[in-house]
């Protein structure tokens, strides 16, 4: 880290207000993201393109412009027949293909799969309970049967999702079956600022100098929250600085969330508070009783009733950043669309491998890499807060409060 000129005078500030007994229990920070994500004002409803929109929620109730299926549709391949057998064979139809107008009464048509069957069709006979002689079909019809009716899936002008449902790959494809080519979403937008004059961003990192680790981390972590991360802004160590890059992200109205990586402790070079009391950002969470991860900061422009943008500072040391991400932002960036923090999915706990030799920390909640693994969590070590290794092999992070006695341990789950 190094030092800079504008560092000095503002510099006593940041040391007197953090790490003097402020942290807030790791519980409780998690809350206050919850709460602050849910009283922020929910991101702008924009129309997307179906290529788009996976991940963010819908903004409106999904309607079926078109039923499912959209035609009375063969269901199976075989043949469309009325009335009694033997039926005699008038046609063929292909899925695309226009039926004959009407299929009279001991009447069949050869149908494929998907096709269109001509009005007056009871039931399809499938290949394999027919045989065909010649123009003629015999077998045992079941009425009503492998005959998709036109909307008996999904009526037409039905509502099927509502307004608040996260897109997923099934909605966007459910979506395409009901006729829409767009659907109106919101999705929260991050704005990113990566702090670290050491910092290099590609190649063979050049002597005191250290690749970039969290801005990689970053887009990934927020789409899993339903987010989209802008592309990170690399701010110089200096007071002036930082002040400007926040000033100017939150002064953009798309931006809900201003993540801020890096200057969250108290050396000479970390002017994320200052900068932040400058610019009278409330601060909710002044450090976390975490390991890693207890600089980690929650705030927000705004008057109370009415917050926003967000503002989350995660540590610089990579594997602290990723606790802190699930720790504050992942729960932010989730409650702003009052979607659930795919953080805390179930399974909710599970017992730690007898032997573990994990012991809690008598005052700090641990965040310990685990693999879960046939109902059990076990350490993968490597997770020291410099070091994503431990955390890349991993499935979650197991949460030790001080007061753990086991075998039991809450997980926070890890993008996967
Ligand atoms: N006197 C104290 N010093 C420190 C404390 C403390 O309580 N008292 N806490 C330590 C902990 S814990 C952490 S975590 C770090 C947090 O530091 P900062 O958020 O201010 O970040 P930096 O000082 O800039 O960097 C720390 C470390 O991480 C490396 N780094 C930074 N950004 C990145 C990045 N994007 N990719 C990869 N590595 C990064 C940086 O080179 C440093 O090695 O403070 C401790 N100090
Ligand atoms: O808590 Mo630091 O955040 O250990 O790396």
């Amino acid at each position: 880290m190094r030092v800079h000129g504008d560092a000095d005078r503002r510099h006593e500030t940041t040391t007197r207000c953090h790490g003097h007994g402020a942290v807030t229990p790791w519980a409780a920070a998690r809350e206050a993201a919850r709460d602050i994500g849910g009283r922020c004002a929910r991101p702008e409803a924009v129309r997307a393109p179906l290529r788009e929109a996976l991940g963010a929620v819908l903004a409106e109730d999904l309607a079926a412009l078109v039923g499912v299926p959209s035609y009375d549709a063969s269901a199976m391949d075989g043949y469309a027949v009325a009335g009694p057998g033997p039926w005699t064979v008038v046609g063929r139809v292909l899925a695309g293909q226009a039926p004959p107008e009407e299929l009279g009464r001991s009447r069949a048509v050869e149908v494929a799969t998907g096709a269109r069957v001509p009005h007056g069709t009871e039931s399809v006979l499938p290949y394999e309970n027919a045989e065909r002689r010649g123009d003629a079909v015999h077998g045992d019809a079941v009425p009503g049967r492998h005959v998709r009716r036109a909307g008996e899936d999904v009526p037409s002008g039905a509502t099927v999702l509502p307004a608040g449902t996260a897109v997923t790959p099934a909605v966007l494809g459910l979506a395409a079956s009901l006729a829409h080519d767009a659907l109106t979403v919101r999705r929260p937008r991050v704005a990113a600022l990566i702090t670290g004059d050491e910092l290099s961003r590609s190649g063979f990192p050049a002597p005191g100098t250290v690749r970039d680790a969290i801005g990689p981390m970053l887009p990934g972590l927020a789409g899993w929250a339903g987010a989209a991360l802008e592309d990170p802004r690399y701010v110089d160590d200096t007071f002036g600085a930082m002040a400007a890059a926040l000033e100017s992200a939150a002064r953009r109205p798309d931006v809900s969330v201003v993540v801020v990586c890096g200057a969250s402790s108290t050396g000479p070079a970390d002017h994320l508070r200052t900068a932040l009391a400058e610019l009278d950002v409330t601060v909710v969470v002044d450090g976390v009783a975490c390991r890693p991860g207890h600089p980690q900061l929650l705030g927000h422009f705004g008057p109370q009733r009415a917050p926003g943008p967000v503002v989350v500072g995660l540590p610089g040391n990579p594997n602290a950043a990723l606790a802190a991400a699930l720790t504050l932002l992942v729960p932010v960036l989730a409650a702003l669309t009052g979607r659930l923090d795919p953080g805390a999915a179930p399974p909710r706990t599970l017992p730690l491998r007898d032997g573990a030799g994990v012991a809690p920390h008598h005052r700090d909640t641990r965040l310990i890499a685990v693999r879960a693994d046939g109902g059990h969590a076990e350490p993968v070590g490597h997770d020291r807060p410099g070091v994503l290794r431990g955390a890349a092999m991993a499935d979650a992070l197991a949460v030790v409060p001080p007061d753990w006695t086991g075998p039991a341990a809450e997980l926070l789950w890890l993008p996967r």
